[in-house]
């Protein structure tokens, strides 16, 4: 099973004994710094086609709490802006922090938010299946949304309404007719980099799209995050899931692009 975590003795700053890829040359996430991102007029607009997808359930896999896509077609797919064809959505999920402080994974100049939500998709037109894709240069595009702490967000509920049924690692539920499209700020201004899951296997297979605009969701949401536990129902001790945000890593030889 997996051996790894966000304690002091199994996380991010020991993940590199089992997966060397950790001190590689791109590594997520960064620190965005928003002066330095140089224009690129050959990066147009994403479009987000999710109108026709289909959720099925939402799982606690021990790390975080996943929504999982049926993804066999290119019913709900990511493209343009720095991406090359469409890339089907497979999943989402959340890094948050502990009683507010931060939980961002990337941080801006710096400043990191209470939470970041992952939209992973994978590139169906060139690898097979997802796991190929997931260990190619090109195969995987994740849209990074900040969530920030303020009013309550009106769609969020759907999700923080249903995890204290998947408290425990290992739960899972059905989780249908949930369109993403309600969790995007207004507008999809972005940055763009190539970088790695920002968890094991850290695989260097991920072009990254942080949205610059954060969510606004309530301090009574980001808590219902924090009833969910690292921990499966049968062990004694209990782990509440929080602070499972990998720190800033060195950006070496890349260039953080934006849209002119
Ligand atoms: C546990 N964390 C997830 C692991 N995954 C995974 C699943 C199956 C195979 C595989 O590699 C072969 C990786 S994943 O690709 O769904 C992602 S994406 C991601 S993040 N934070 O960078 O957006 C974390 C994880
Ligand atoms: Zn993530």
């Amino acid at each position: 099973g997996d051996h790894w975590g966000y304690g002091k003795e199994d996380g991010p700053s020991a993940w590199h004994r089992h997966y060397p890829v950790a001190k590689g040359s791109r590594q997520s996430p960064i620190d965005i710094i928003p002066d330095e991102a140089r224009r690129d007029s050959s990066l147009g607009p994403i479009f987000l086609k999710y109108d026709r997808c289909t959720s099925l359930s939402i799982a606690n896999n021990g790390h975080s709490v996943v929504v999982e896509f049926d993804d066999s077609d290119d019913r709900s797919v990511i493209q343009g802006g720095p991406l090359d064809n469409p890339y089907r959505l497979k999943q989402f999920h959340f890094h948050w922090g502990g009683k507010g402080c931060e939980g961002s994974e990337h941080t801006v100049a710096g400043v990191g938010y209470a939470s970041e939500l992952h939209l992973v998709h994978w590139n169906a037109v060139k690898y097979t299946t997802y796991e190929d894709a997931a260990t190619a240069p090109d195969g995987l595009a994740v849209l990074g949304i900040f969530l920030e702490q303020g009013d309550d967000h009106r769609w969020l509920h759907t999700i923080t309404d249903v995890l204290y049924m998947v408290k425990f690692k290992g739960s899972a539920t059905n989780f249908k007719g949930f369109n993403p499209k309600c969790l995007l700020p207004s507008n999809l201004h972005y940055w763009t980099y190539l970088g790695s899951l920002t968890t094991p296997p850290l695989h260097e297979s991920v072009i990254w799209i942080v949205l610059k605009e954060p969510i606004v969701v309530s301090e009574k949401q980001l808590g219902m995050f924090r009833i969910l536990q690292f921990s499966g129902e049968e062990e004694d001790q209990r782990m509440r899931m929080e602070n499972n945000f990998r720190p800033p890593q060195p950006l070496k030889e890349r260039i953080l692009k934006k849209r002119c």
